[in-house]
């Protein structure tokens, strides 16, 4: 559905996108995540067809963002992360002038508009002056503005910012239904546990390039695969430490600052490797009071996957 393909954009001499390449299958909601600056608005201004590439192209639906650009609008919706909104509009006639704008007829228009209004929780609002909605309202009559053609893609660049928990939850919810009518999504934010829980599938980019795409569980485990384990013993530190650094797979064995009796080291051997180890080290006299894998949430991850950014 999404297919991007060597997409370099320049400016000057910066490189902000660098030869990126992705596969986006129909009907997949996909998170971009990465810090400030690291190319997620390029992107997605390339494939709303706003900004030109310096090099590389990206195909949606078939058609290239490049050369055929007014085809390309008609399969996608795009929601920037700034946007203005006019305020002597009401949300009804706010929406009624975007329909109007992709050329649907005022019957069309007004039978489509208040089912909109639904999808967005904004019903009770369509007599209210755009000005006066709140952020989340305004974000979520953006994303309304963006279905009314009725496109199979959904570009939504941090359609979460600056949003309450409630207002995020709401925001989730309706991607959820829109996922469940089969629209393809590709959403942008630098919150990883945010854009987890929505997505199928993320891409983490830092510095204009992909470090890290797959599901979000493939992600988790290719990182788990550098797992930090704690160990604490009820005596014979030394002796303690010694075992574990004999084995090849135990490396960076550290003591903890803040409990005596306790260390912990970075171990890359698999689950069943790690119940043999402790087996092991019972077996040979070490007395394990606690032997626990930290545990590494998304942020860490992130943090982790990310590290080279400043
Ligand atoms: N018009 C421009 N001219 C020069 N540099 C630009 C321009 N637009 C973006 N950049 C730079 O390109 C890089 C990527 O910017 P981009 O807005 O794509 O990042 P982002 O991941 O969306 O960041 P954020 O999360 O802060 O929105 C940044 O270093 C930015 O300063």
């Amino acid at each position: 559905m999404i297919e991007i393909l060597n997409l370099t954009k320049k400016y000057g001499s910066f490189t902000a996108l660098d030869n990126l390449n992705l596969n986006i299958e129909k009907g997949t909601v996909f998170g971009f995540v990465g810090p400030n600056g690291a190319g997620k608005s390029t992107t997605f201004s390339i494939l709303a067809t706003l900004l030109a590439p310096t090099e590389g192209t990206a195909y949606i639906n078939g058609f290239d963002v490049t050369r055929d650009p007014k085809k390309v609008r008609r399969h996608i919706g795009y929601m920037p992360d700034f946007f203005g909104v006019y305020d002597q509009l009401k949300a009804s006639e706010y929406l009624d002038f975007y329909g109007a704008s992709y050329g649907l007829g005022p019957a069309e228009r007004s039978a489509l508009i208040p089912q909109l209004l639904e999808l967005v929780n904004l019903s009770h609002k369509k007599d209210s002056y755009v000005d006066v909605l709140s952020r989340g309202m305004k974000q979520r009559l953006c994303l309304a503005r963006c279905l009314i053609h009725d496109p199979e893609v959904l570009i939504l660049d941090e359609p979460a910012s600056g949003l309450d928990p409630r207002a995020r939850i709401e925001m989730r919810d309706i991607l959820k239904e829109l996922k469940a009518m089969g629209k393809t999504i590709v959403i942008s934010s630098h919150i990883l546990p945010e854009l987890a829980e929505m997505c199928d599938e993320l891409g983490v980019i830092e510095n204009g390039q992909l470090v890290a795409t797959g599901t979000v569980s493939a992600i988790h485990q290719k990182l788990k695969a550098n797992k930090v384990l704690n160990v604490t013993v009820l005596d014979g530190l030394e002796k303690a430490i010694g075992f574990f650094e004999d084995d090849p797979k135990v490396t960076a064995v550290q003591l903890d600052e803040k409990e005596e009796r306790a260390f912990h080291f970075a171990y890359n051997g698999t689950e069943r490797e790690q119940t043999e180890l402790l087996e092991k080290a019972i077996h040979n006299g070490i007395h394990v009071l606690n032997f626990s894998e930290e545990k590494t949430d998304l942020e860490d991850i992130f943090l982790e996957i990310t590290k080279g950014d400043e």
